[in-house]
């Protein structure tokens, strides 16, 4: 008889699910999400089961896991789930493969939960839920920060007192199955490209890019938290820490406004006023939209010089997430302009959203992403027996 694994990717609004076949390669028999949690949640599948969008009661990511497990049952035919694979974005400064969710390694996650509150403990919540659900399987945690563990160390440390570098205080990086996968993609596809320069784009709810150096991590454009860098959905990015500091002794801000208004009150929509849905803002006509648009158009172009900078130079530039997969337009404004990289844009192609769109010395892609893919193959290899 055969066995299933499942990978759950819990978010701070959404739970996506993948159901996968055992084998060397799993292979992926249904997918889909929950959406919308705290405001209007509703059920989907993307393939394998039925079309359509279901509104839910799911009031939490748990509440969403449980929905998400009555609707994969009738598909698992009375097959055992014998993995369920998380992703969990933040691992601390040590996990670099991935990991057992014995009760010890849960009880350490739960320490960076501050590091990354719309992620982390709706993650761990999950890793319960799916306990109770499966409690024979085997629950294995996939870190988005482990594909970023070996950066330089300029990369990997802030210029303040090397004492916080200890405690921990240093530059994580995140995004990182997405750019796992996408980055062995790409030599999959263009084998020539091996062993050369990527920058990737992760753009999404959350946002970063990554510089590549023959298959490993050298630099993300995020850091302690996945606060920083280029403007997100409703975070930030980078910020001088003066306006911190200002904001806490001069308006008495709380720590908890704080974290509030950076995390969800910020990026697109606190720019626009209007929505922190990239979608939204591309169809509205209003000011405000505009300038967000704008303004994260330009963040990224800064960042891919930086990157190009510390990889002295790009052989490939690569899109994925909600973003960088559908939105022909925000690509377009973001390669118009970087000749001197050698990207000469193939605006055709690109507003068919084609796999090359570019043609110039420097190709550029868009490789839709597959998080879950990395994390059934980690569970695959968790569950195959020793040789
Ligand atoms: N066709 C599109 N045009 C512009 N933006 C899009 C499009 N489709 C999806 N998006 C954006 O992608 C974002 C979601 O990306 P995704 O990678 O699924 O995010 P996450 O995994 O962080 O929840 C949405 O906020 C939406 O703004
Ligand atoms: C780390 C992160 O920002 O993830 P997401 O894009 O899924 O929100
Ligand atoms: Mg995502």
């Amino acid at each position: 008889m055969g066995q299933r694994i499942l990978t759950v990717n819990a978010g701070s609004s959404s739970v996506k699910f993948a159901l996968y076949k055992t084998a060397e390669t799993p292979e992926c028999i249904a997918r889909g999400q929950v959406q919308g949690i705290g405001s209007t949640p509703s059920f989907q599948f993307k393939s394998g089961g039925p079309k359509g969008s279901e509104p839910i009661d799911a009031t939490d990511q748990g509440r969403a896991l449980e929905v998400i497990l009555d609707k994969i049952t009738p598909l698992l035919d009375g097959q055992e789930v014998a993995g369920v694979g998380h992703r969990i974005v933040h691992g601390g400064p040590l996990r670099a493969t991935p990991t057992e969710l014995t009760d010890e390694v849960m009880a350490d996650l739960a320490t960076f939960n501050p590091l990354a509150p719309l992620h982390q403990p709706h993650n761990l919540s999950a890793v319960a839920a799916a306990q109770r659900a499966f409690p024979y399987a085997l629950q294995i945690g996939c870190f988005d920060t482990a594909f970023h563990r070996n950066h330089p160390w300029e990369n990997d440390i802030y210029a303040i007192p090397r004492k916080f570098y200890q405690q921990g205080i240093k530059r994580y990086g995140f995004h990182g199955l997405s750019y796992d996968y996408v980055s062995h993609q790409l030599i999959r596809e263009r084998p020539d490209l091996h062993g050369k320069r990527i920058i990737i784009c992760h753009l999404g709810s959350g946002a970063s890019i990554c510089a590549v150096n023959g298959g490993h991590s050298i630099s993300s454009s995020m850091g302690f938290s996945p606060l920083d860098g280029i403007p997100m959905s409703t975070r930030s990015g980078h910020l001088d820490p003066g306006i911190l500091l200002y904001l806490l002794e001069t308006e008495g801000m709380t720590p908890q406004e704080l974290t509030h208004m950076l995390y969800y009150e910020s990026g697109l929509l606190g720019l626009s006023g209007i929505s922190h849905d990239m979608q939204v803002l591309e169809a509205s006509d209003a000011q405000g939209a505009k300038d967000a648009v704008e303004y994260f158009v330009y963040r990224v172009r800064r960042e891919i010089g930086a990157m190009a900078a510390t990889l002295s130079g790009i052989d490939a530039l690569v899109f994925c997430g909600g973003i960088g997969e559908n939105s022909p337009n925000i690509r377009q404004q973001i390669i118009e302009r970087l000749g001197f990289l050698g990207i000469l844009p193939d605006a055709e192609a690109n507003a068919q959203n084609a796999r090359e769109i570019a043609k110039g010395p420097t190709p550029v892609f868009v490789l839709p992403t597959d998080e879950e893919q990395v994390i059934a193959d980690a569970v695959a290899k968790a569950l195959a027996p020793a040789h």
